[in-house]
């Protein structure tokens, strides 16, 4: 290949990088290797849903990561409009994006990392179980793409209702007989992000030297915080404990209606006002993006730092999983080559905690038999 004709086409998808396809196809080129000058060799990593309020900003944290060589953002609207954006950020990932069904299997071609951040959010007064009528659907449709594209790929499953998510994905892997239950992952670890804030808040610590395990799954009471197994270790009152645990299994549920509060204050006072700019950011209606965006790049990352062989990469998540009679459940996994190489039992429960967990059972059977059910009718 002549390293001018390279040349023009990197330039033309600097310029339009959903172009470069196109550009290359013009030149009757071979897929041009477009690891930007100075990158080092890296991960492949897709975003679907990344025009969404949690797509964007993901897309702009992945592309800051020096794991990334290759980022691929697909939605099934605006996808060249945040892919442009994005890159201009002066890294050394390659961004390219995918608009629409018809080029979601170049999107998923050859990927390490798929993120699924796809579907609809809670408004509030909603579950989020009201979101599975939709977001079944998508999480479905996308995971057979990846079934063809990239079966031995990572998948970390965002889209809500968690719960019943990933055992759809699942299902769609083994009917296509190739679900390897290291490999799917449902992120909880906002859960954790917003468990180790708000103990340190209430402890007077710095969060980031606080580590609060948070078991079960990602929907209200099937939220478990292990409390008795915080680092460092903390004695919490009875009353602490009620409120932190309320606190975190709701969290989700404060965003969602936060946006609601806003959204009343904001019809009656002026638009430049500081509730105006919140209305105007969140346009009155969705659930967690930003703290969400964070998190998931910090498993993200922790999947890449495990990928390339760190050892212990220890993080909860919600996995296929024998710690109890369920066949999912989120806890402490260690993160490796493959995925998930070893996931913790639960530890010492203390009374309040193994009340909590049969609860988060109870919840979490339904939720895992209504998405295996979805793609088994
Ligand atoms: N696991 C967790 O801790 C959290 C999960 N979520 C969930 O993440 C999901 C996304 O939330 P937001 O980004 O706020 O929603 P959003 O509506 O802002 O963005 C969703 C994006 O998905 C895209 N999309 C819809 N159908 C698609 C399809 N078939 N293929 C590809 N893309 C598609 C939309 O075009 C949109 O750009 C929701 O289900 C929400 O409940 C939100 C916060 C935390
Ligand atoms: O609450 C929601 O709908 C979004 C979510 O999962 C969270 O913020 O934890």
């Amino acid at each position: 290949m002549q390293q001018s004709n390279i040349r023009i086409a990197r330039i033309a998808a600097h310029i339009n990088p959903p172009n470069l396809q196109m550009v290359e196809e013009d030149l009757g080129l071979e897929r041009v290797n477009c690891r930007a000058k100075g990158a080092s060799s890296g991960f492949k990593v897709a975003i679907l849903g990344a025009a969404g309020g949690i797509g964007q900003p993901l897309a702009m944290l992945m592309k800051m990561n020096p794991l990334v060589s290759l980022l691929h953002l697909y939605d099934v609207v605006n996808a060249h409009g945040v892919t442009a954006d994005i890159s201009h950020m002066d890294t050394s990932a390659v961004v390219r994006g995918f608009l629409g069904q018809q080029q979601l299997e170049d999107a998923l071609i050859g990927m390490d990392l798929v993120i699924i951040p796809a579907g609809v959010p809670r408004k509030p007064g909603m579950t989020r179980d009201d979101l599975f009528n939709i977001n079944a659907g998508i999480v479905k449709t996308l995971c057979e793409a990846i079934v063809k594209c990239c079966p031995k790929a990572i998948v970390n499953i965002i889209s809500n209702p968690v719960n019943s998510t990933v055992p759809i994905a699942a299902e769609v892997f083994k009917k296509a007989g190739v679900f390897d239950p290291k490999r799917v992952l449902g992120v909880t670890m906002l859960d954790v992000v917003r468990a180790n804030t708000f103990v340190a808040e209430i402890m007077g610590l710095d969060p980031r030297e606080v580590d609060v395990p948070v078991v079960g799954g990602h929907a209200g009471v099937t939220i478990l915080p292990l409390l008795s197994q915080v680092k460092p270790s903390c004695s919490f009152t009875q009353k602490e404990i009620d409120y932190l645990t309320d606190r975190i299994q709701n969290g989700g549920t404060e965003v969602v209606e936060c946006h609601s509060i806003a959204m009343v204050l904001c019809s009656s006072i002026m638009f430049e006002s500081a509730f105006g700019c919140i209305l105007q950011a969140k346009a009155g209606a969705g659930s967690a993006t930003l703290s969400m965006a964070y998190a998931a790049v910090k498993f993200a990352d922790a999947c890449l730092r495990a990928l390339r062989g760190d050892a212990a990469v220890v993080h909860c998540a919600y996995v296929a999983s024998e710690v109890t009679e369920l066949p999912f459940f989120a806890s402490k996994v260690r993160l490796g080559r493959n995925g998930v190489e070893e996931i913790y039992p639960l530890g010492p429960l203390n009374e309040y905690e193994r009340a909590g967990l049969e609860k988060a059972k109870k919840e979490l059977a339904g939720s895992i038999q209504k998405g295996v059910s979805f793609v088994k009718k």
